[in-house]
């Protein structure tokens, strides 16, 4: 299999602040990978590192969606493609929005169940329906790889399995930065484990565990207070 970015022995970091050390990583193309880890363990870190290396093969959506909320959905989808057009078509698709392009991105909004919400400002919209936005647009972009963090936080389960399988149709190689471990397990075929600044968990999903996940997280366990049985 091909090897789309390549981690050897590197830290990744903010300026002086190292988050993770000596990374030893493959993102294999045809991939599938879940990232799990505690809160501030490094996640968007090594997912803004895959994007850079990535540069153009990746589509991102980002933890804090980067919509602009007054501009309507169909303007923030068209943006995952601002660079496929000339400044003035894009400065004309303000005023008038492209035909061709109305069409796909309503065919898009239809799947995601954002039908007759093209015109909306994204700042009258729900915090899924924006999440669902961000991922519209970064669908929209039609890469190789899709980079996503954290992108089902606020969808509910029935529908984030439905998100991540169509992402997924679209994209043979994802890596998806996310909190709840069984959808790891059940529709990813990898998973990295983050902990303490280090990659703990690099492993096929099918080999895993709930209690395997579970070892990333050192407040596991701690919050179920029922006692033993007898
Ligand atoms: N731009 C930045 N400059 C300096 N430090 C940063 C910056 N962004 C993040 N950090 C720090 O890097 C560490 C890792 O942050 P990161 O956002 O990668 O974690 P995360 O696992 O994605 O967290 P979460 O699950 O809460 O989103 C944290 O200690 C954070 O404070």
């Amino acid at each position: 299999m091909k090897e789309l970015v390549h981690f050897d022995g590197e830290a990744l970091g903010h300026a002086r602040h190292t988050v993770l050390a000596d990374l030893t990583l493959g993102l294999q193309d045809g991939q599938r990978v879940a990232l799990l880890g505690p809160s501030g363990v490094g996640k968007s870190t090594l997912l803004a590192t895959l994007r850079e290396r990535l540069g153009q093969r990746a589509a991102w959506c980002p933890q804090e969606h980067g919509l602009v909320p007054p501009l309507s959905v169909y303007h923030n989808i068209y943006m995952g493609r601002l660079e496929h057009h000339s400044a003035l078509a894009n400065l004309v698709n303000l005023l008038r929005p492209r035909r061709d392009a109305w069409r796909d991105i309503q065919a898009l909004c239809a799947e995601l169940g954002l039908s007759g919400l093209l015109k909306r400002p994204v700042v009258q919209l729900s915090g899924g329906q924006r999440q669902r936005v961000a991922i519209a647009r970064a669908l929209y972009q039609v890469r190789d790889v899709f980079l996503g963090d954290e992108l089902v936080a606020s969808i509910d389960p029935y529908q984030a399995r439905r998100l991540l399988t169509m992402i997924q149709r679209q994209h043979a190689t994802c890596v998806i930065a996310l909190h709840q471990r069984e959808l790891a397990l059940t529709h990813f075929d990898h998973v990295w484990g983050l902990r303490d600044g280090q990659l703990i968990l690099d492993a096929p999903a099918h080999e895993l565990t709930l209690a395997d996940l579970d070892t990333l997280y050192p407040d596991a366990g701690s919050t179920d207070t029922r006692p033993e049985p007898a």
